[in-house]
């Protein structure tokens, strides 16, 4: 019998990391979760480690590590708590694969562990290569770990370029839904609400991507992780606004002919395909019925309306420590806009005044990314009153 493959899940508690054990429960003979970590949400970590029995469950949040090693010390399961314990525990001989599902900065340092310990990744915090796609690129090159995403795009982009060269590629597609606010004037963006924001046309997912399709710097964001994900030039790589999001992302090739990878706006997918790495593992869950839906649109993306997504090809032309900044202003802008304090249309005004303001490094170091994101946070806070 093949062993089961053994997987660490970072943000076990959040939405990809929910639905990442649903995978491990559909197949129990090929998967076990060996590793949980999540952030503060203590009780559920607790009830999700009785049910799965992973090795070691971790908790981001330090003062919760009395209730997490209180409730599982009965059941033979480790504990531990903090960022430290979680960037040891990617060296832990046991873990085949890591899903990196936590949100935000978090998901930099245990992956950079994660590939010098030569695990295989799926990545779901796309983070990770925005704020530092060249310096996670160079460790992947002396590592022997390999990268799946689980982004639906770029999982939807990989499965196209199955079986292609790259010198064949004349563009990457990448589709988006355009958000909550597709069709809003740049009048109306003035006074939408946070439950407007987390209004999601097509995919139930975390409060802060949520946020960040509502803004479209999510497709900015995928633009970046394709970049370093694939290795394609910026100049190759557009959005293509599809409100219906049943198209992934398309591949064009140089003889003109265009791949699309098409489902249900449905995480599970991209997750079993990652965790399958690469290979396709029968499901009975419901598929796409094609006749369900009359009409797929595709449109230019409004850069009036959404001017964030320009700032992709703006942070790959400058490089440096420039997508940190943006990702650490909009961590704070994107925060202090789920609590109220700022307005929707307050996120980029508080990224580019960081833009402006934090000063450039042309060539960081994992330091300077640490610095340049601490540094930033505290500038982008100071401007929210
Ligand atoms: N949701 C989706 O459909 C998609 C998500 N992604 C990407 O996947 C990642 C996860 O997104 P999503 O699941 O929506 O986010 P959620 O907010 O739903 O979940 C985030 C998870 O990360 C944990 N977490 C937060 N901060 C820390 C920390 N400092 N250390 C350890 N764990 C932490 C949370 O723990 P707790 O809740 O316990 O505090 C939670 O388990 C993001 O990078 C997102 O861009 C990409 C494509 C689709
Ligand atoms: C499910 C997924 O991959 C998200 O990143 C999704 O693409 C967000 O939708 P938008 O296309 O609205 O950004
Ligand atoms: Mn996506």
């Amino acid at each position: 019998m093949t062993p089961k493959k053994q997987i660490a899940v970072l943000g076990s508690t959040g939405s990809i990391g929910v639905q990442t054990l649903d995978i491990i429960s559909e197949y129990p003979d090929r998967f076990r979760a060996c590793l949980l970590v999540a952030g503060n949400n203590v009780d559920l970590l607790i009830k999700q480690a009785i049910k799965y029995r992973p090795d070691l469950a971790i908790i981001a949040n330090e003062n919760l590590y009395s209730r997490l090693h209180d409730a599982l010390k009965d059941y033979g399961i480790a504990t531990a708590s903090g960022a430290k314990a979680i960037a040891e525990a990617m060296s832990l001989p046991q873990i085949d694969t890591v899903v990196t599902a936590t949100v935000g900065y978090s998901g930099l340092e245990p992956t950079l562990h994660a590939i010098e310990a030569g695990k295989q990744i799926a990545l779901a915090n796309k983070e990770t290569l925005v704020v530092a796609g060249e310096l996670v690129t160079e460790k992947l090159k002396s590592s022997s770990s390999k990268v799946i995403p689980v982004d639906s795009e770029h999982s939807a982009i990989y499965q196209c370029l199955v079986g292609e060269n790259r010198e064949s590629i004349r563009r990457l597609l990448i589709t988006a839904s355009g958000g909550p606010f597709r069709t809003k004037t740049i009048e109306e963006l003035q006074n939408v609400t946070v439950s407007d924001a987390l209004s999601h046309p097509n995919w139930s997912m975390g409060a802060k991507i949520t946020v960040d399709s509502a803004t479209m710097l999510n497709k900015a964001f995928e633009i970046i992780e394709a970049h370093w994900l694939f290795g394609i030039s910026p100049d190759k790589i557009e959005a293509v606004v599809h409100p219906q999001s049943i198209v992934h992302s398309m591949v064009e090739f140089v003889d003109g002919s265009v791949k699309a990878q098409l489902g249900l706006p449905d995480m599970h997918l991209p997750i079993r395909y990652a965790l399958g790495e690469a290979h396709r593992l029968p499901t009975s869950q419901r598929g796409l019925q094609l006749s369900d839906y009359s009409r797929l649109e595709f449109f230019a993306p409004d850069t009036e309306k959404f001017p964030m997504i320009n700032l992709a090809y703006y942070a790959l032309e400058r490089g440096g420590n420039v997508a940190c900044i943006i990702n650490a202003a909009n961590e704070i802008a994107v925060a202090a806009f789920l609590k109220q304090r700022i307005r929707f249309v307050d996120i980029p005004s508080i990224i580019e005044s960081s833009l402006s303001s934090m000063p450039y490094i042309a060539s960081p170091s994992y330091e300077d990314y640490v610095n340049t994101n601490s540094a930033t946070r505290l500038y982008a806070e100071s401007l929210i009153h």
